[in-house]
């Protein structure tokens, strides 16, 4: 029981990675907070999950780009859980779309939700940390798009790298208070976010032949190097961004 006693949170945990990260951590021995943005039935459910395991586990709604939602969320995570250990900051949308005629408004939201969401998000949850002294552990889901780009995602690449960017500054920020701050880099994952993009059968065998391993991920693929993060075993990582990919990222020919 690697999260033994360790009280975890996670945005966006209604459904796909989230959801999986949030029950994995249970799994391994964590309570669990989640928030989420609208998918109430998902959230329930995912808590119904948290405590079947015999973990306490508790559902905030909230939209990640209002800064208010990262305040209420880490409040009832300390009424419900006595405090915050760990934080997986992964709510993010990927409304696909050309470059050239990007709406304002698919920008700005794409930017409000990923990365301004996260930012209030980590500066909330660290707040809570120093307060309780003990430090802890902050992971922010970025992607492989931190580091190579996509032709219908020009708004969403730069989200992640932004979030990839402040896990760096964040891990400065925050080691004199024991709060260590890294980045999970994803491949591709099949989740709700890539359903349609990938429902180009071309698209998607294209994707699958990039992969070292032979295959796109699932949620679950993501468990382990979260709770790896999150744990006590990585005591001395920092700053640290790590691949779940099936090596898509190293494969140029
Ligand atoms: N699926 C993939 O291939 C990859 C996903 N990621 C990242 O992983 C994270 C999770 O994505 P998936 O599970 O794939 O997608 P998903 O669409 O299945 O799940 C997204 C989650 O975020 C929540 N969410 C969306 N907007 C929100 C908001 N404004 N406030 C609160 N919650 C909100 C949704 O309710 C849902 O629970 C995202 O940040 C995404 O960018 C990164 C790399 C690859
Ligand atoms: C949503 C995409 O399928 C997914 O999102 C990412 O961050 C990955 O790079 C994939 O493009």
């Amino acid at each position: 029981m690697l999260l033994e006693g360790k009280r975890v949170l996670v945005t966006g945990a209604s459904a796909g990675i989230g959801r999986a990260v949030a029950i994995g951590c249970a799994r391994h021995g964590a309570d669990v907070a989640i928030n989420y943005g609208r998918d109430t039935a998902g959230a329930e459910s995912a808590v119904a999950e948290i405590k079947a395991l015999g973990r306490k586990g508790v559902a905030v709604q909230g939209d990640v780009a209002d800064p208010e939602t990262a305040r209420s969320f880490i409040a009832v995570a300390v009424d419900a859980l006595g405090g915050v250990d760990v934080l997986v900051s992964n709510a993010g949308i990927c409304p696909f779309h050309a470059f050239l005629d990007m709406p304002v408004e698919t920008f700005e939201r794409t930017m409000r939700v990923n990365l301004h969401g996260a930012y209030f998000m980590v500066q909330a949850a660290a707040n809570q940390m120093v307060r309780q002294g003990q430090g802890g552990a902050i992971i922010a889901m970025s992607s492989i798009s931190a580091l190579v780009g996509g032709e219908y995602q020009t708004h969403y690449t730069p989200t992640k790298a932004g979030l990839l960017s402040l896990m760096q500054s964040t891990a400065i920020a925050l080691g004199k208070h024991g709060i260590r701050c890294n980045a999970l880099l994803p491949g591709t994952i099949l989740t709700e976010i890539n359903k349609d993009d990938l429902a180009d059968q071309t698209k998607r065998t294209y994707m699958e032949s990039r992969i070292p391993l032979g295959r796109l991920g699932q949620p679950e693929d993501m468990v382990g190097p979260t709770v790896f993060l999150a744990s006590d075993l990585a005591q001395y990582v920092t700053g640290a961004a790590l691949l779940v990919d099936g090596g898509a990222f190293v494969n140029l020919q």
